[in-house]
């Protein structure tokens, strides 16, 4: 998998290459810490100066202080170092009409620019004309419109959560499942079909003809390092219930299977990899062989079990596996009777 993102890295895209140069410039400029306003950072920071159980241990480590001669910087002081960045942060945000994201009601997020802000609160005017008043750490710096469903989240001037799932809808919006973020691929379940697959897909990824992030680029990654390298390779393929796993995995497949030499060198490796695999391809092929003869002439019939029953193994071989497995007694009768 990590070789994937250094490749395509390496490769870039054009937006990769051409947009993060006059962020840059402007955050150099202001001397602002790069994805300091709403990072993760500077929340603990805030939070570290009003949770109870900070303030508490806080207090905790000044009297610490005042035993130990020695120490001369509290972390209270460094909170203090910290604030006016976040505010110049929000002080430019509000000087430059620059775009926030707001969290309102039902938690979701909206874009909308500061007016004004007074200690933990900032009056927001939301896209929709509204204006609301919200704490400052419900505040998140938007990226500029040309980043917009950049391909790679690590691109984004800046991360955070309204604006990584902006980015992923913008993209989805347009039918383009597949993100990155940085080695991970993100696949946003279509509910549909997409033109993204099949032969002229995978001979397109094949002759690296094309790098957005997808499947198939993974599943090539993988095969060009177990390759390269003589190891074996995993892909994790990970996501709620529904999210598309199993499709994925047939996806990764019928592109592991057409570099493999196609469906019968993959036909091979499975059942090299579990020889009870033959007998389970056997029991299918013979009774669809039977189904098939009497709908059609016996000369054909043949030849379209063979086809079928392929298919049926390349995109169900996950099931079959543990149909296999289920059937482990029966197939030792079986063993016997052959
Ligand atoms: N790449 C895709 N293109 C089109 N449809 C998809 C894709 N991925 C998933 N789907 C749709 O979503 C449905 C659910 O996907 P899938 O069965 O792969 O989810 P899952 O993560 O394996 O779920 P579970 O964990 O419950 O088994 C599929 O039946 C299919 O309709």
């Amino acid at each position: 998998m990590e070789v994937v993102i250094e490749d395509q890295n390496q490769n870039g895209s054009s937006v990769a290459s051409k947009q993060p140069e006059p962020e840059k410039r402007k955050e150099k400029d202001l001397r602002v810490k790069r994805k300091s306003f709403g990072s993760k950072k500077m929340r603990r920071a805030g939070l570290s100066s009003e949770s109870p159980s900070a303030a508490e241990k806080e207090e905790e480590e000044e009297e610490g202080m005042k035993i130990s001669a020695a120490a001369k910087v509290t972390p209270v002081e460094n909170v203090d170092e910290q604030k006016p960045e976040w505010n110049d942060n929000v002080e430019y945000f509000i000087k430059k009409k620059l775009r926030i994201w707001c969290r309102v009601a039902n938690e979701q997020w909206q874009l909308g620019k500061i007016q004004s802000t007074a200690a933990d609160t900032s009056l927001v005017i939301l896209s929709t004309a509204n204006v609301v008043e919200v704490s400052t750490e419900e505040l998140f710096p938007a990226n500029p419109d040309i980043l917009e469903g950049c391909e790679d989240l690590i691109q984004l001037s800046y991360l955070n959560e309204p604006s990584v799932l902006y980015n992923l809808r913008v993209r989805y919006s347009q039918d383009v499942i597949y993100s990155k973020a940085g080695p991970v691929l993100i696949a946003v379940n279509p509910f549909k079909n997409v033109d993204i697959y099949g032969n002229y897909f995978i001979s397109a990824y094949q002759t690296k003809a094309v790098d957005a992030p997808h499947v198939y680029a993974v599943a090539g990654a993988a095969y060009d390092e177990m390759m390269r390298e003589e190891k074996n390779q995993s892909i994790i393929i990970s996501g709620e219930s529904g999210a598309g796993k199993t499709e994925t995995v047939k996806l990764a497949m019928q592109y592991l299977a057409a570099l493999g030499g196609g469906v019968g060198s993959l036909l091979e490796a499975c059942w090299a990899a579990d020889p009870k695999a033959r007998l389970e391809f056997k029991e299918i092929t013979v009774s669809l062989e039977k189904l098939l003869r009497s709908l059609c002439s016996d000369d054909d019939a043949e030849d379209q079990t063979i086809s079928l029953v392929q298919e049926r193994v390349v995109y169900d071989f996950p099931k079959l596996k543990m149909k296999t497995t289920k059937k482990k007694k029966k197939n030792k009768v079986m063993t016997n009777k052959i």
